[in-house]
């Protein structure tokens, strides 16, 4: 170990990759050698930092939290740093977890507000490498600005499939039979089983897997209807599956199978009240989660023979208590969670999450993002600028209100040739509320957090989009951010109206400051920037930038707007350093200067 020392950061990084600007700039991240522990009494502000003399790996690190399919590994370690470290007490997860960008997990792990707490602000990306998420605590998530992404489609097969082996092995007594056998004995007799063709199975939960399994099931010559209030008609039409209610449902079926996600609306949606609606002797099949069914009354309804026998893969707590009566029960057959575990469905996951945590890593907008509104990719490389646009003007508005006026309230418009149906500010909006609350504040904005963010902090944002003539080749003309009800320490930049206004263009692919409250100004937005008003009068582009150029400050451009020849002009420059203070005070000092401000970009 090469030192120890305490560094003071606001912010867990030590460097910004040139996606940073994007929302899901999650590839900043420590050296891969440098090793750091938060320190809890400073409350997550401080990192201590020990620096091993090893070099220096710029990867992010992603902790594989339970076992993943080797090509998913695999995918992994070309982008990033990868720690597989399974059956981790939840203690040493929440101690590990301040050392990842990201984590994966399957449905074994626990990612509760704790988790995200203790990460102290460094994990970005939570993957659950599979669909269900009820695992993962998505309010915690977005409140910390980290992302959730699941792999929702390769395992539909697979627990479908299991699905239909529970229903037939259950009808057959074959796990009864099996065992019985092994004990020595030969029960021909006791396990006749009942007949699948022609009976009625009532599929609850009619979205991937539940319409995989209705589909086996008809083809093994059974009736399928189904419940599920959003799915659509016509996809239960084409597999020739009608939908109906949910008390119809279960009152008609000889055999139900579960496939709804465990939410607070389906928790414990099969109980005692349900189970005395049944068709007596009703046969249930379970691969969604054990929380559907009030496993207590489930005990109670085979006892008391409303239903017949039961299959489930899945239990309310995992892995069941040994002396469960649900499981001991001779009439019920169990497996371990075993829906997604096959080799083709976990290569499957461990690939399609992979590549979603690796995308989201690279700041790319994630398809199966879980807590984040999805933002096709064509669209992001469109708005790219605008996205850089929208965050600038929201940081140089916020930097134009005086200290002690709260921001409260936010307008923004959006100029475009486009219908406004076409055009998607979400990804705007967010950006316009990094840059708005990122200056004055100590909290991480992104596309995931910003609504959210702003709400807690009691910013109101309302937009408008401007429809104007033209070709809609560009997505946008302009946008402004005003500012209402606050004072402005550069009175310039009140409108007419009242507001603190900023406007800005993206020209040639570069964003613009075009407009600070009445007058017309055209500086690009790079660096940072100086505003000035002044009486219009020759001269004062030479005195300012001889000060500046006297303090070895470079000037990347001036501009000056003007109401009219010699009345009040704003003089913005673009400069590439921050000035010391006695320059800025030398600028203030020039005669016909009434006021300026420095804005950091
Ligand atoms: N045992 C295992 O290993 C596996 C279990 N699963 C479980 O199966 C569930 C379903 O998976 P997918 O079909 O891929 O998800 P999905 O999202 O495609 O389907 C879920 C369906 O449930 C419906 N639904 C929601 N609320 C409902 C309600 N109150 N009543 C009836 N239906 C409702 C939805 O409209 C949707 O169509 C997952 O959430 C997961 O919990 C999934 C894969 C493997
Ligand atoms: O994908 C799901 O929802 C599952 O239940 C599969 O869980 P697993 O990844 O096998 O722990």
């Amino acid at each position: 170990m090469a030192s120890l020392k305490i560094a003071p950061l606001k912010n867990p990084s030590l460097s910004l990759s040139s996606k940073s600007r994007l929302p899901y700039a999650f590839s900043a991240t420590f050296p891969n050698d440098l090793r750091f522990s938060r320190s809890s009494h400073l409350h997550g502000r401080f990192l201590i930092v020990t620096a091993s003399a090893a070099s220096f790996s710029n990867k992010p690190t992603v902790l594989v939290a339970e076992k993943l399919g080797e090509a998913g590994v695999t995918l992994l370690k070309q982008f990033a740093d990868v720690d597989c470290s399974y059956n981790l007490s939840p203690e040493e997860l929440c101690t590990k977890i301040s050392l990842c960008d990201a984590l994966i997990v399957r449905s074994g792990t626990e990612v509760n507000r704790e988790l995200f707490e203790s990460s102290g602000g460094r994990l970005k990306v939570v993957g659950r490498a599979g669909v269900g998420i009820d695992n993962v605590d998505l309010a915690a998530a977005t409140e910390h600005g980290c992302l959730v992404v699941n792999a929702p489609t390769a395992n539909t097969v697979a627990a479908a499939e299991h699905g239909i082996a529970l229903l037939a092995a259950m009808a057959r007594n074959v796990a009864q039979a099996d065992a019985s056998i092994k004990a020595g004995k030969w029960q021909r007799n006791k396990y006749v089983g009942v007949s699948l063709v022609g009976k009625t199975l009532a599929v609850l939960g009619f979205g991937k897997v539940g319409s995989e399994v209705a589909r086996r099931a008809k083809g093994l010559g059974m009736h399928v209807i189904a419940y599920d209030p959003y799915a659509p008609a016509d996809r239960a039409r084409a597999i020739g599956v009608e939908l109906i209610s949910f008390e119809e449902a279960i009152a008609t079926a000889d055999f139900i199978s579960l496939h709804m996600p465990l939410t607070p609306a389906t928790s414990k949606m099969l109980n005692d009240e349900t189970f005395a609606k049944m068709k007596k002797g009703v046969r249930i099949v379970n691969v969604a989660r054990g929380g559907v069914i009030d496993e207590e009354a489930l005990v109670r309804a085979l006892d008391a023979g409303i239903v017949a026998q039961a299959a489930l893969d899945v239990f309310t707590d995992e892995p069941p208590q040994q002396d469960s009566k649900l499981v001991r029960h001779e009439r019920v057959t169990v497996t371990p969670h075993l829906g997604a575990s096959t080799m083709e469905a976990q290569e499957g996951v461990a690939i399609e999450i992979a590549e979603a945590v690796v995308g989201a890593l690279k700041g790319e907008l994630a398809a199966t993002a879980v807590n984040a509104p999805m933002v096709p990719a064509e669209v992001l490389t469109e708005l790219k600028p605008y996205v850089e646009l929208a965050e600038k003007l929201g940081r140089l508005a916020v930097q134009l209100v005086a200290g002690g006026s709260g921001v409260k309230t936010v307008k923004v418009s959006y100029a475009s040739s486009r219908a406004p149906d076409d055009f998607d500010t979400r990804l705007l909006r967010a950006m316009i509320t990094k840059g708005i609350i990122e200056p004055i504040s100590s909290v991480y904005v992104n596309l995931v957090n910003a609504d959210y963010t702003a709400k807690r902090r009691g910013l109101r944002i309302t937009e408008e989009c401007i429809h104007l003539d033209g070709s809609p080749e560009s997505p946008l003309e302009s946008i402004q951010v005003q500012i209402a009800n606050v004072e402005s320490k550069f009175a310039s930049a009140i409108s007419e109206s009242g507001e603190i206004k900023v406007e800005g263009q993206v020209k040639d692919g570069i964003p613009h400051l075009t407009k600070v409250g009445s007058f017309e100004v055209d500086v690009s937005l790079e660096g940072s920037i100086i505003l000035c008003r002044q009486v219009d009068q020759p001269g004062m582009i030479g005195k300012v930038g001889s000060i500046l150029g006297e303090e070895n400050v470079n000037v990347s451009f001036m501009s000056v707007g003007r109401i009219a020849p010699r009345k009040q002009a704003v003089m913005a420059i673009g400069v590439d350093e921050q000035p010391r203070k006695e320059s800025l005070k030398r600028i203030g000092d020039v005669p016909a200067i009434e006021e300026f401000v420095f804005l950091k970009l």
